[in-house]
């Protein structure tokens, strides 16, 4: 009921228009389908991505016919299976890409075969709660030229009584920053993942959505707070963090982020130093981990090990999560309990290069993340915001 009777993989379009991979995994009574995302300003340590043409010929041949015939309810033996054939530490063998697609793609067939939704079969009685959305709304960086120097100012409704309420909130703050920018004579294009990109300087960028939260508070009665991505190992030289308008040094970069911290009142900062430093992400956690979620993504890139270092250096008080910065969901779930474990909150995120796959809507809820990062507006975002509203239903 549960085995693998067939396997497919195909390239598909990805919301950058580049090509990734889909697969699909079927049993005799349900299917699985997922996809891989991709990202513009990864970090060092995250699993290799291979071309998706040239992964999906190779593992059509050399992969797929040793997993025919897995149970698909053995999740950690199929990703075993998958890092066995792989023989690298970083999937730069079979592609993460082909790799995570594959391994969502099972414990959806799992789920559907079962009858169950995936938030359900994977999280059980326990999954409880919906993470609240955490969306970027001006954004700049890796993924939007000529706008801020700090990738992505993000806004997550802390007042809101739930998901639903949250996504139609952050979406108000969206527009009320569309239409300051239009009155400013600022209003932009988007950036890759539906956030303003206007020209404007970081500090800019804070007032108006500072002023725009409260424009919707205000209307909505929903208490929002900032935060930022602030993907600072695409700022750091070497010696220095090189913004627009300015040059920081390690220490400055940590003083900055703590008087943000303040400045703003923000209860999130993603990658505020770059990615080796763990020492300096200590610092800060120190000086504001009280009040604020100091969040490691390209430090971390969902990678156990680097979470241990984490905790022995008390480097965060948060772990971005990321499939396909790994590779498998059970490493992803690994990722996600080691951080638990150690008292660390956990945030489940899309990438920049998305597709309408909906999956992580259900593993931020199965595995009681924080807070679920997929941007507010556009195709491939809204998948997973209405996903998300469908599971607060059936919760
Ligand atoms: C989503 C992000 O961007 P990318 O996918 O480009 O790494 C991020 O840095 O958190
Ligand atoms: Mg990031």
């Amino acid at each position: 009921m549960t085995t693998i009777e067939q396997i497919i993989l195909r390239t598909i379009l990805d919301s950058r228009g580049n090509e990734t991979v889909e697969a699909e995994i079927y049993t005799d009574c349900g299917f699985g389908r997922a996809a891989a995302p991709s990202g513009a300003s990864t970090g060092t340590y995250e699993a290799k991505v291979r071309p998706p043409r040239e992964a999906v010929e190779d593992a059509r041949k050399n992969l797929i016919p040793s997993l025919i015939g897995e149970d698909t309810r053995d999740q950690i033996t199929f990703d075993a299976l998958l890092r066995e054939n792989d023989g690298t530490p970083d999937f730069s063998s079979i592609g993460a890409n082909v790799a995570v697609a594959l391994s969502l793609a099972c414990a959806k067939a799992a789920a559907a075969s079962l009858d169950l939704e995936l938030f359900r079969y994977l999280g059980g009685t326990f999954a409880a709660d919906t993470p609240l959305p955490l969306g970027n709304v001006i954004g700049g960086g890796a993924h939007a030229p000529n706008a801020t120097s700090i990738q992505e100012f993000l806004v997550v409704p802390t007042g809101a009584c739930g998901a639903t309420e949250g996504v139609f909130v952050n979406a108000a703050v969206h527009k009320t920053v569309k239409k300051m920018l239009q009155e400013q004579g600022k209003l932009s294009g988007k950036g890759d993942e539906g956030a303003w990109a206007p020209a404007v300087s970081d500090i800019e960028a804070f007032e108006i959505i500072g002023e725009a939260i409260d424009t919707v508070s205000d209307e909505t009665n929903v208490e929002i707070r900032m935060g930022i991505d602030v993907a600072a190992s695409e700022l750091w030289n070497g010696e220095q963090y090189r913004y627009k308008d300015a040059k920081r040094s390690r220490e400055d970069q940590v003083a900055y982020m703590a008087d943000l911290v303040d400045r703003y009142n923000l209860i999130y900062i993603e990658d505020p130093l770059f990615e080796e430093d763990f020492e300096a992400f200590a610092d800060l956690t120190e000086q504001v981990g009280d009040r604020c979620l100091i969040c490691g993504d390209d430090l971390f890139v969902t990678n156990v090990e680097r979470i241990m270092k984490g905790t022995e250096t008390g480097a965060a008080n948060c772990v971005l999560i990321k499939p396909n910065q790994i590779g498998t969901l059970t490493d992803t779930f690994e990722a996600i309990r080691l951080a638990q474990e150690n008292g660390m909150e956990t945030v489940m995120s899309h990438r920049s290069g998305e597709t309408t796959d909906a999956t992580i809507a259900h593993l931020a809820t199965a595995f009681g993340c924080i807070f679920l990062k997929t941007g507010v507006v556009g195709g491939e975002r809204i998948a997973k915001l209405n996903e998300l509203i469908r599971i607060e239903e059936l919760i």
